[in-house]
């Protein structure tokens, strides 16, 4: 007899990501009628480490950015080999596709490609059983909301201003609940933006919804900030700071060049600028603040700077490097982005390997995003206390902490905010 969980169809469709460039959507159809729908983000800093996202090259459509191979891979490789298969065995599904694929970084169907299966058909069981995502990927346990990690200022690779650092973040670890956190934020977000038009710099905005404006130096960028907070009627004890600098972006030759800035700076030089940050201002988090080749500088900054350190770029939601960190002892965190290694199940193989070395994980987005909210569900079901999803406007960012906002409502006086625990572990 066949179960409700069967698969019985899977369909693959080119959409549009908010940078307006194509990305993978699919849909998993079970024999019990139950479909579950998703879409993949993308990155624009991304790290050379990273599972590969298959482009079709063809410039006449789209300059080369569509993604017809990889929906195409989904109707002719991945279904074949997945109908008949039992949605609810996420990782029989995820290595079904992994071997299908047969290489280390998944470039023979496309990162994309296997991704989207791979949430399509979380979805799809999770409808099947009639329970939300972050229920049947977590469990009756699964109720700690993360703190929300919000980009307000952009520079980088994000932005065409003359800011280096690629993300200037909020942190309302002091909130009593998601939902005030937002609040909080939502309120330090629009007040900058008054500031910055108060002083005559701009309020346009960068691919992940925080301003652009031309400031002269990081430490302007985070006096500009706090001031935002402060005059929002915050202190820094209740909202901190945490930056990405996406290191990997200024690494050549064993030299940090700041292109915008036109500085340079070896290892240590950078050591010492992170250092002093994190000694002047509340900063209480920093991503990516070395390049993703330069472990022992890594270690380095693991001793020399007592605050959160994530690998994005570093670890590139791969155990293998994480694995690798975590005998160096380089960083104490790591990003968790889906599509850096392109099934749910090694995402939480990574959060998991990651818990028991005693390293914190952050879920994120990516700088081109779709509506798709999976990452909120994720957070929820993995209970990791923080994510990363851009500033609290724009409705791809919205899209994710409105999900968190409905989760924490459904879930009711059982939600937890993660709250100030989270940085305590630290
Ligand atoms: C979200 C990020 O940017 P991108 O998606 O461009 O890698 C990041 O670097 O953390
Ligand atoms: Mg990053």
């Amino acid at each position: 007899m066949k179960s409700g969980f069967e698969i019985s169809s899977i369909y693959g469709r080119e959409v549009l990501d908010s940078r307006g460039n194509p990305t993978v959507e699919a849909e998993v159809k079970l024999v019990c009628g139950a479909v579950g729908k998703a879409s993949v983000p993308s990155g624009a800093s991304t790290g050379i480490f990273e599972a590969h996202e298959l482009r079709d090259g063809d410039e006449t459509r789209f300059e080369g950015k569509g993604v017809l191979n990889a929906v195409r891979n989904i109707d002719e490789k991945i279904s074949p080999v997945l109908i008949g298969m039992d949605a609810s065995k996420q990782v029989l599904v995820d290595h079904a596709m992994i071997e299908a694929d047969g290489t280390k970084n998944k470039e023979v169907l496309g990162a994309n490609a296997i991704l989207a299966v791979s949430l399509a058909n979380a979805r799809a069981a999770a409808t099947a059983m009639q329970v939300p995502l972050y229920r049947y990927l977590g469990g009756a346990m699964a109720r700690v909301l993360p703190v929300p990690m919000m980009n307000i200022l952009n520079g980088g690779k994000h932005a065409s201003n003359i800011v280096d650092i690629q993300e200037f973040m909020i942190v309302p670890f002091g909130a009593p609940s998601f939902h005030e956190a937002l609040r909080w934020g939502v309120e330090v977000y629009h007040t900058l933006g008054k500031l910055l038009k108060k002083q005559g710099l701009s309020t346009a905005v960068g691919d992940e919804g925080g301003f652009a404006p031309d400031l002269e130096s990081d430490e302007a960028a985070i006096h500009t900030i706090i001031e935002a907070i402060e005059t929002a009627g915050y202190t820094t004890d209740e909202i901190g700071i945490a930056l990405d600098a996406a290191a990997s972006e200024w690494y050549t030759d064993g030299e940090y060049i700041l292109s915008k800035r036109k500085q340079r700076m070896d290892t240590g030089a950078l050591i010492d600028h992170l250092k002093k940050l994190a000694d002047e201002f509340p900063i209480l988090s920093i991503e990516d603040g070395l390049a993703d080749r330069d472990w022992t500088g890594w270690t380095r900054l693991t001793q020399e700077v007592p605050i959160q350190l994530v690998g994005d770029d570093l670890f590139v939601t791969n155990t293998q490097r994480l694995e690798k960190g975590i005998k160096e002892h380089a960083a104490n965190s790591i990003l968790i982005k889906v599509n850096q290694i392109g099934t749910l199940t090694e995402t939480f193989e990574a959060i998991e390997m990651a818990r028991s070395a005693g390293y914190t994980a952050i879920i994120s987005h990516r700088s081109g995003e779709t509506e798709d909210t999976s990452i909120a569900d994720i957070a929820v079901a993995a209970g990791t206390g923080q994510l990363k999803a851009g500033a609290p406007a724009r409705t791809d960012r919205t899209a994710k902490y409105n999900r968190l906002m409905r989760i924490e409502e459904a879930l009711g006086d059982a939600a937890m905010y993660a709250g100030r625990e989270t940085f305590k572990r630290l």
